[in-house]
């Protein structure tokens, strides 16, 4: 008999800042993380590994049904092996997250990912980060959360994280890029990137780490009490 854990889902446009909120959320609750672009960003990277054309939703729909794929938490990190190599560095890049968000335009590329992300929904609970987790995925989710900040404050974080990470880029270029991936994520035909009916919309372009986390923390804890 299958039993019936809860799920908080977190959705918004990149650097948004879900990723970071995720990984709290599930580290103050004990519950399972699923960062499903993480899915779509290792499908993209086998499809440029094994040269399929990112247009060719046949082959992508063939490539995500047999996708090799294991995510090994270590300590605070999460590696993802793709065909028994360690791909967490390359997943990352710009041009892996671009390739992603072309793919993920694809109404059966969709489908395919579609049990491969339920299947993480497990006790003691789930905390679930991506586009469309409230509404496509898990729209029965006890808490929902679309988390968002303005383009411009989207693509300074992202520079300065990219920085960080001893990686030089252009905030103009950046702007670009995450504006192009918002267009394509939000008015794709299928599970375009908007808030579920549900949904608390949080704007943390003003707001600290801290103060987004207790802000979600304060509407769990009344969403999962009541
Ligand atoms: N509220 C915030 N204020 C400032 N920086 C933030 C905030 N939330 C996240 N960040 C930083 O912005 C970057 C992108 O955050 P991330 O969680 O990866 O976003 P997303 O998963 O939505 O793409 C990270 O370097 C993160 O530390
Ligand atoms: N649930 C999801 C998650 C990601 N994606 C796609 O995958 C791309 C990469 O997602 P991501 O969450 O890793 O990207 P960032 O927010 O970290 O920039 C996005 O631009 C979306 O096009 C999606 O369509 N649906």
């Amino acid at each position: 008999m299958s039993t019936h854990s809860p799920v908080i889902t977190v959705d918004g446009p990149s650097g948004a800042g879900k990723g970071t909120l995720c990984m709290l959320l599930a580290d103050k609750l004990g519950w399972n993380l699923l960062d499903s672009g993480a899915i779509y960003r290792v499908l993209a990277l086998a499809a440029l590994h094994h040269g399929v054309d990112l247009e060719s939703e046949d082959a992508l729909v063939v490539l995500a049904a047999h996708l090799d794929v294991q995510f090994v938490a270590e300590g605070d990190l999460v590696k993802v092996i793709l065909e028994g190599e360690d791909v967490s560095p390359t997943l990352r890049t710009q041009d892996v997250a671009n390739a992603a968000s072309k793919i993920a335009a694809l109404p059966r590329v969709r489908e395919a990912l579609l049990r491969r992300q339920r299947a993480f929904s497990e006790a003691p609970g789930l905390v679930a980060d991506g586009r469309d987790m409230g509404t496509v995925v898990f729209p029965q989710a006890e808490v929902k959360i679309f988390l968002d900040a303005s383009a411009e404050e989207r693509a300074n974080r992202r520079m300065n994280q990219l920085q960080n990470k001893g990686i030089d880029v252009n905030f103009v270029t950046l702007l670009g890029e995450i504006q192009e991936r918002d267009y394509r994520d939000r008015n794709r035909a299928v599970a375009p990137l908007r808030p579920a009916d549900d949904a608390l919309v949080l704007d943390s372009t003003e707001l600290s780490i801290e103060e987004v986390t207790a802000q979600a923390l304060a509407y769990i804890e009344k969403k999962l009490s009541c």
